[in-house]
């Protein structure tokens, strides 16, 4: 897994790579660029669309002029917006390379930019390298940035965002973000979401030795981890092997929730599925999941099971006698979701009998109740890695990008999944999948990462032909696929 640095430490590691690579930073700069116009292609983006090129005087803007060069190279038309006094004033790598602009791109004022009705903006404007607040200038030319109304691509970061800090105010809106090699702390927290767009986080040679040497507690999880995460069953395998699971919730009126959970599990690989619930509800489950079994009133012999998820539509009413007595009862890692986390907090003398290394997937309003408010995100990462190394349990916070804090002291930050996922039942789904993997034996760690990610995966996967119909179904129907795509098998 990648680490992600703080913006202090970018700057570090820029150093240190350049002295022991031995590469030059125009190099770096060149390879940043044409990675950026490598994913810029694949978006096909129409010919016919105008690129105007809003450059700033340090090495953002140097990106962002040789970006323009390399898109002449593909017949777009481009168009450079000085956001910079003068040229004396760039930084050396930009101003090579706006010596280099071919003949064919038009440099114009910033002031006499004609804000044109579409196409795209390029926001080279600043980077990593902004300091304190912005000078009034800036903000101006933020201000106008933010009136276009065509496709807006932020480099590194959108334009006047702090690297390691909540920001506010004047920044550039844009639909999309591309970063290099990591994603920079600010681009993943939901205060910047409406600034950052879609986040691409793009490979460019900067992680070797330097970047090894550098200490984050924050990782960044990514499709090429996923693999080594996965056990193998072999053809002997049999559906003992594959987990026998328990799923504890819905009630009445709810029970669509144990329903997505019970299906998700199965599709993620689960060998047995019991689900436990009223006996008034069972009707229900046996007509909707028949591969699952139905099992009601006390939990019997709870040691059958490899693992366990409760919670989802669970309610709250009647339910801590219960909770408390399986709790006594059951040691291995389980999955405790919504009413399962209500309960938490509800009754806090319950915590510390939940097995080490257990599971909890609190959204943010189940996590304040259980954890505590926070003012910010940050704030909020913090305590959640407390909450997560004080209990020895793990903590996934779920939302745009799911952070997943280890007990270890480790914040693993989740790069799957969409904004079409925030629909109901879309939280179920993910705690079945994460008891399927636990129950097949997977260590806890593995069994939340490879939930995660495969879960956001699969809601990527069915928005591709959805988008805003899309419903939790959707991303359980979808699970199949993201084993096809990942090659496992
Ligand atoms: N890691 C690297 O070495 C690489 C860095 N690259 C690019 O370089 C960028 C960082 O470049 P720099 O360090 O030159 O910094 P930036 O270009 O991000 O920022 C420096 C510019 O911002 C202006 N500025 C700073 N604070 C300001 C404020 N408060 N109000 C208004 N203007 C302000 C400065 O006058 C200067 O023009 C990255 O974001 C990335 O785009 C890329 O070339 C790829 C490789
Ligand atoms: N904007 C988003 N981008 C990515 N994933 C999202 C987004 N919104 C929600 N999700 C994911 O969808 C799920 C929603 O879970 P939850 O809030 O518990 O919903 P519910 O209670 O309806 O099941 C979480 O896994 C969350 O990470
Ligand atoms: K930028």
């Amino acid at each position: 897994m990648q680490k992600i640095l703080s913006g202090i430490q970018v700057k570090e590691l820029d150093a240190q790579h350049l002295k022991l690579s031995g590469k030059s930073s125009l190099e770096l700069m060149e390879e940043a660029s044409k990675a950026f116009v490598s994913w810029f292609l694949e978006q096909e983006f129409s010919i016919e669309s105008p690129v105007q090129i809003a450059v700033g005087g340090g090495n953002n803007g140097g990106d962002g002029l040789a970006i323009a060069r390399l898109l002449t190279e593909y017949s777009y038309s481009v168009f450079i917006l000085k956001c910079f006094d003068s040229a004396d004033k760039l930084s050396s790598d930009a101003l090579f390379n706006f010596n280099k602009l071919p003949d064919s791109i038009q440099v114009l004022e910033f002031v006499d930019w004609d804000l044109p009705e579409n196409g795209i903006l390029i926001d080279a404007f600043l980077g990593v390298g902004l300091k304190g607040d912005l000078r009034p200038d800036a903000i101006k030319i933020i201000q106008r940035l933010n009136e276009f109304v065509g496709t807006v691509i932020s480099v590194d970061v959108p334009s006047g965002l702090a690297s390691d800090e909540i920001s506010r105010g004047d920044i550039v809106k844009a639909d999309f973000t591309i970063s290099f090699a990591f994603p920079k702390l600010s681009l993943i927290l939901p205060e910047h979401a409406e600034f950052v767009g879609e986040l691409v986080v793009l490979k460019i040679g900067l992680l070797g030795e330097a970047y090894e040497g550098l200490h984050s507690s924050f990782y960044y999880l990514e499709n090429h981890d996923i693999p080594a995460l996965h056990k193998t069953f072999n053809r002997f395998s049999y559906k003992g092997d594959m987990g026998k699971i328990l799923l504890v919730g819905g009630s009445p009126g709810k029970m669509g929730a144990l329903i997505l959970c019970a299906k998700s599990a199965l599709r993620t690989g689960s060998g047995l599925v019991t689900c436990h619930m009223e006996d008034s509800e069972r009707f229900i489950v046996q007509t909707a999941v028949p591969e699952a079994m139905a099992s009601w009133g006390l939990i019997p012999n709870p040691e059958f099971y490899d693992s366990v998820g409760i919670g989802p539509g669970w309610g709250t009413e009647n339910r801590v006698r219960l909770l408390k007595q399986f709790l006594q009862d059951f040691k291995k890692p389980i999955v405790i979701d919504a009413d399962g986390l209500n309960l938490l907090a509800r009754n806090p003398d319950l915590l510390p009998l939940v097995p080490k290394n257990s599971v909890l997937t609190p959204h943010i309003g189940e996590f304040t109740r259980l954890v505590g408010k926070a003012t910010n995100h940050l704030e909020r990462l913090e305590l959640a890695k407390r909450f997560a190394m004080d209990n020895e349990l793990i903590l996934v916070l779920k939302g745009a990008n799911t952070v997943i804090s280890l007990p270890d002291g480790r914040q693993v930050v989740n790069s799957s999944g969409n904004k079409y996922m925030a629909t109901g039942g879309s939280g179920d789904v993910l705690t079945g999948m994460i008891t399927s993997y636990l129950g097949m034996g997977y260590a806890p760690e593995n069994a939340a990462l490879c939930g995660v990610f495969h879960h956001g995966m699969a809601g990527e996967i069915a928005s591709k032909s959805k988008r805003r119909s899309l419903i939790a179904s959707d991303i359980i129907a979808s699970i199949p696929d993201t084993y096809i795509q990942l090659d496992i098998s």
